[in-house]
């Protein structure tokens, strides 16, 4: 599902877009749209962008972050994992839980891990999943795990809602070796989107959405 994406635009269902809005975002030359959000996803607001986005060509996946707002027809489906915390909940507990329920309609080949590090302590998600934040020595053995061990495809490190200092960025993604790197937070503009995607696989933009969509748009071209 990721093989060939570079960006991608991430969607929060909690949050209003006009039609004309959603076209531009649709048709920017993205390579995914993701829907989601940590809190206020429900079926209906799920179901509306869906819909909405639907009308386009893009492909378009589902992060899920409660079993209640899963729903039918999207091109894949992702499921976050927090690996800097201790709550065993956000790990796998809650992923345990929906499985029980919906294992008899799950198709195994639309569904893959988000294998998180959540690195801003402000962020929702980071409180949400009741994170620590790694201090260096821990953050490296976080890594050694996913990366040497779990041998995980991709490594989401979130930022979400601030930029990531790069020297820290650059310095996760040279210990990766088998996992590739998603990037998300805080990027707004074309030069960060540049700089951001020379040292990840794959970055995500999500707020400058909603706040800037003119230089947000312009984040495509610059993460190719
Ligand atoms: C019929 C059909 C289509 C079947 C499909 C079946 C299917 C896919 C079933 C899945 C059921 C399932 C396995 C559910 C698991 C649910 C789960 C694991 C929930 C845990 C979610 C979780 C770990 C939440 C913690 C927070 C987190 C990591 C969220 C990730 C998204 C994120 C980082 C959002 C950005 O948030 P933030 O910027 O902080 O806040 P804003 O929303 O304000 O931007
Ligand atoms: O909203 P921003 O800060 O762009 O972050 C994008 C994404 O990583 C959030 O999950
Ligand atoms: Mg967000």
């Amino acid at each position: 599902m990721l093989s060939n994406v570079k960006h991608i635009f991430k969607l929060d269902p909690n949050k209003e877009i006009s039609d004309e809005n959603l076209q531009r975002v649709c048709e920017s030359g993205t390579d995914l749209i993701l829907v989601g959000g940590t809190d206020g996803v429900t079926e209906d607001n799920v179901l509306d962008l869906l819909a909405r986005v639907r009308r386009y060509s893009v492909p378009l996946a589902l992060e899920v972050t409660n079993v209640d707002s899963v729903t039918a027809g999207f091109d894949h489906y992702f499921v976050p994992s927090v690996f800097n915390t201790d709550d065993i909940n956000y790990r796998d507990g809650i992923l345990a839980q929906a499985l029980e329920s919906h294992f008899p309609v799950i198709d195994f080949e639309e569904i893959s891990l988000f294998p998180y590090i959540i690195l801003n302590e402000d962020s929702k998600a980071f409180k949400k999943s009741n994170a620590y934040l790694p201090d260096e020595k821990r953050l490296t053995s976080i890594l050694h795990m996913m990366d040497k061990l779990y041998k995980f495809p991709y490594i989401y490190i979130e930022y979400s809602g601030k930029l990531g200092s790069i020297d820290k960025v650059k310095e996760i993604s040279n210990t990766l070796e088998n996992s590739k790197m998603i990037y998300g937070g805080g990027i707004r503009n074309a030069e960060e989107a540049g700089e951001y995607s020379e040292v990840a696989d794959i970055v995500v933009v999500g707020n400058a959405i909603y706040d800037d969509l003119k230089q947000a748009l312009k984040t495509v071209a610059r993460s190719k």
